[in-house]
């Protein structure tokens, strides 16, 4: 069976939904990838989709010059569905008329299903007097289809927008002004199934065990009986690839875990007992705490940081690649939305706000193949394989945990006593947070180290100790987020117990920035 067959190509005008569009695909079993508008005509032939869907978007086909479908998406002759922006594109395209609406409309609709279309049909929460259907969508634009093109029927209207749906069945085009791919829109999953099953005929090969089987499979082909090295953090995604590759190429991997002295509390050992221990994978531990801290020395700045621990992982992984000898394959944990931000980092339109430690490229004289089984994957693909592979629970699920580790959460000069004083605050904030059951309701959540010294009173004594701030976010992308909002209760918890069980520390402070404006770190 090939699971990459029956594929859907997304094409992203730059709406923040569009991601949410890929998952919903993948969770109904079909294979996506989401490309940019503008992807050239012989690109998107040779991706051979079984349909397309046209995202949403900031954009405004009213304008001059605003993007439109490439030629080739009509020519292909499959299935095509817009979504919002996506469906006046359409119109557009057409021939149809697209309007600046009077009234944005932002948030719930009720629409009334019409024409009997294949898409709708039978799909809705209630049924109106006159037998036709409702349903509960989101909706989030201001420009509205206003005529529509010849060829194509009205399938969907709101009280304020007479064309909130459109179709040629003949040639399987639909549109659709609201999002199905967002929770609020509650039949979304039925009208993408419908789409992708029915319209399509696409199947639903894409599934964890599929997933898994097909990527054995090629790593197997890749690699043959030649031996691989994997940087294993203990976080989500290099646990996955150590679990996948172990169970792929068995004694072929080796895996590399640094202990670089800015891991959170016994970290390194845990991953140690889960690895080498219960799944017999083979762990070298690599402890360079003082190489890192010594390189660190005074050092502030936080790009300067983030570049030394780089290339002191790089130095290390490259070592331990010599002293092994027959080493050919490097392998990562690269997941897919790195592929989509790292795309998007290429066409130079974005601003580096901050560099990453695993990007920026290996040595020249490494000269290994990289092996990135999870290249395709979302987060949360890659979590279900996780469990699927028979991970446990808490690792699977664990919060990321960035690979400069604590040298971004203290900020400025990183030293040792930081280290041993955050790790501390950390270890008691997140047990708080599990044992309120907040830990599963956040997406990330730490405690930074601010080295700036206010005056407490404990006991009758004075104390002039740096300050602790704790951080929670919740996210499904990490591209933006919301900050928690704990209970005072949980918050007062974690603030005695940092001050009291921490000699170190005069006060405790959390931190209410969203991103953005503040990125998730605070370095
Ligand atoms: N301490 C470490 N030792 C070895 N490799 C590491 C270490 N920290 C990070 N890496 C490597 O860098 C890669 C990127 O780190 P990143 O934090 O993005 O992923 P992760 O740790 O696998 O998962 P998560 O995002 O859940 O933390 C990892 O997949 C791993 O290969
Ligand atoms: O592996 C990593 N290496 C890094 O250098 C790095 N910097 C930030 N992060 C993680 O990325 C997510 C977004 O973080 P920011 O909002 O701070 O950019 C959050 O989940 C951060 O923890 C990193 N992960
Ligand atoms: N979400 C969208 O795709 C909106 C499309 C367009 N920008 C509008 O306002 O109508
Ligand atoms: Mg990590």
């Amino acid at each position: 069976m090939n699971i990459h067959s029956d594929r859907i190509l997304i094409l992203d005008f730059g709406s923040q939904y569009t991601q949410l569009i890929a998952r919903r695909v993948r969770e109904l079993g079909v294979y996506c990838e989401l490309h940019p508008w503008d992807m050239a005509d012989e690109a998107v032939r040779a991706f051979a989709p079984k349909g397309v869907i046209l995202s949403g978007s900031p954009e405004s086909v009213l304008e001059a010059g605003s993007p439109r479908a490439p030629q080739a998406v009509w020519d292909l002759q499959v299935p095509v569905l817009g979504i919002c922006y996506g469906m006046q594109t359409m119109a557009a395209q057409f021939g149809g008329k697209v309007s600046p609406g009077k009234v944005k409309e932002f948030g719930y609709a009720e629409i009334r299903a019409r024409g009997h279309s294949q898409l709708l049909r039978d799909i809705e929460d209630r049924v109106n007097d006159e037998g036709h259907g409702l349903l509960d969508v989101w909706m989030s634009h201001g420009d509205h289809v206003s005529e529509i093109p010849a060829g194509f029927k009205l399938i969907a209207s709101t009280k304020d927008v007479p064309i909130a749906g459109m179709a040629d069945e003949s040639r399987g085009y639909y549109a659709l002004q609201f999002h199905p791919e967002v929770t609020h829109t509650t039949q979304g999953a039925r009208i993408y199934s419908r789409f992708l099953h029915e319209i399509c005929s696409c199947g639903n090969a894409w599934s964890a065990g599929n997933i898994i089987s097909d990527a054995i499979e090629r790593v197997r082909a890749q690699v043959g009986n030649r031996k691989v090295l994997l940087g294993l953090s203990g976080g989500v995604d290099s646990s996955v690839v150590a679990a996948l590759l172990h169970k792929a190429i068995g004694e072929q991997l080796v895996c590399v875990f640094v202990d670089h002295g800015l891991l959170r509390h016994q970290e390194g050992d845990q991953v140690m007992k889960i690895f080498a221990e219960h799944l017999g994978v083979k762990v070298i531990r690599v402890n360079a705490e003082d190489r890192f801290l010594s390189e660190l020395k005074g050092v502030s700045d936080p790009e300067a940081k983030r570049k030394i621990i780089g290339r002191l992982f790089v130095e290390v992984f490259d070592e331990e690649a010599h002293k092994l000898e027959g080493i050919d394959f490097l392998a990562q944990g690269t997941i897919y939305p790195d592929v989509i931000e790292s795309a998007g980092a290429k066409t130079g339109k974005a601003h580096v706000i901050k560099s990453h430690h695993n990007v920026g490229g290996l040595p020249e004289r490494m000269k290994m193949q990289l092996v990135e089984p999870l290249r395709e994957l979302f987060k949360d693909e890659v979590r279900a394989i996780g469990v699927e592979l028979g991970l446990p629970r808490e690792m699977v699920y664990r919060h990321p945990f960035p690979g400069p580790g604590l040298g971004v959460r203290i900020l400025g000069e990183v030293t040792k006593a930081a280290a041993d004083t955050l790790r501390l605050a950390d270890h008691i904030f997140i047990e708080e947070l599990r044992r309120s059951g907040w830990y599963d309701q956040t997406s990330q959540a730490f405690a930074v180290f601010l080295p700036v010294k206010s005056v407490g009173v404990t006991g009758d004594g004075r104390r002039y100790e740096p300050v602790i701030a704790l951080r929670a976010v919740q996210t499904i992308d990490f591209m933006t987020a919301h900050w928690a909002h704990l209970p005072y209760e949980l918050l007062d918890v974690c603030s005695r117990r940092i001050v009291n069980e921490i000699p170190g520390v005069s006060r405790v402070v959390y931190d209410i920035s969203g991103k953005p404006p503040a990125t998730i770190e605070w370095e």
